[in-house]
């Protein structure tokens, strides 16, 4: 049986069992469960702490885990990432006083050296400064670190930031380029070979379910002397399907296009003659 850790709680929760549940498997019906057993598809959940699982995952005692690219930096970890999920994203930053805005390169590496940095993230920080040869004073706390400079604990910080309304609140601006950017992974023991068996069919599984999210399918008629002007417009992921239609001269196409240039393709292959141009979801497919 498959065993496969899931984030419990945090940002990376909801997304993450939506994800599992797109991709047909059984989650846990409240929040507080630790397992879940999905015995039609032989596998076995586990939810557990984002920052741990990559200890459960590495150890070999769990196949499989979902959890943060910042969260493995932060941990030193050597699992392997064998999918990034579309979810989760996030930058992660130094911020500072307001005063401190437009800080950046040289003049930032100055002002780093010596001060004190809060964040709960001290392994991401310690690489970046040790990286750079600068030497400062990290002050490790559990959350909400933007009060940290406000309360006189640090003189900045190194933090998550996704919307940045946080940084707002607390009179904070990022200093600098991100440290680094972040989304949720689903990693494995590194074994230095590809996945097989049970580990591809899950990750082939989640990739469906990404390109069911990012594609939509298209299909239309268009008159048979601008097909390759159409085709041209929607190539698909390998090549359309051009079946021929009962009136003379015509075809119907089907092809997958980006769900975000839809609207764009559409107004085109109206302008060159297609009709009954119809859009549809995917929801669920194998590459
Ligand atoms: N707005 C966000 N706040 C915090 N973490 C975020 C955010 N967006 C994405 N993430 C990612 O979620 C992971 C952190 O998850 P974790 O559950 O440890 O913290 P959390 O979501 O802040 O939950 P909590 O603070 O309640 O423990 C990291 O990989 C981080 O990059
Ligand atoms: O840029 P934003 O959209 O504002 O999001 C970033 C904030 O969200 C997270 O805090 P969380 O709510 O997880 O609290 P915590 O600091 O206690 O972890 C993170 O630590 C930042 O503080
Ligand atoms: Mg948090």
């Amino acid at each position: 049986m498959l065993r496969v850790a899931i984030p419990n709680k945090g940002t990376l929760s909801g997304p993450a069992a939506q994800m599992l549940r797109e991709a047909g498997y059984r989650q846990r019906s409240a929040d507080k469960d630790l397992t879940c057993l999905d015995v039609a598809n032989d596998v076995e959940f586990f939810y557990l702490r984002p920052r741990d699982i990559a200890t459960y995952v590495g150890s070999g005692d769990l196949d499989l885990g979902v959890t943060g690219q910042d969260l493995l930096v932060d941990g030193g970890s050597t699992v392997e990432e064998l999918l990034e999920l579309g979810f989760g994203g996030a930058t992660f930053h130094f911020a500072g006083p307001v005063a401190m805005a437009g800080l950046a390169g040289a003049d930032l590496t100055a002002y780093l050296s010596g001060r004190r940095i809060a964040t709960a993230y001290p392994g991401v920080v310690e690489r970046h400064l040790a990286d750079r040869e600068i030497k400062a004073e990290i002050v490790k706390l559990d959350g909400a670190v933007e009060n940290a400079v406000r309360l006189g604990v640090a003189d900045l910080i190194a933090d998550v930031v996704e919307t940045g309304a946080t940084l707002r609140q607390a009179g904070l601006v990022t200093l600098g380029e991100p440290i680094m950017r972040s989304s949720a992974v689903l990693v494995s023991r590194d074994t230095g070979e590809a996945p097989s068996g049970a580990v591809a069919q899950l990750l082939r599984r989640l990739q469906g379910v990404l390109v069911a999210r990012r594609y939509v399918m298209l299909a239309y008629d268009c008159r048979a002397d601008r097909l390759d002007e159409a085709v041209s417009l929607t190539p698909g992921i390998e090549s359309p399907t051009v079946s021929p239609l009962h009136r003379e001269g015509w075809v119907a196409v089907q092809a997958m296009v980006l769900r975000t240039e839809i609207h764009r393709i559409m107004d085109e292959l109206y302008e060159i003659g297609a009709r009954a141009i119809l859009v549809t979801d995917i929801h669920a497919c194998r590459i």
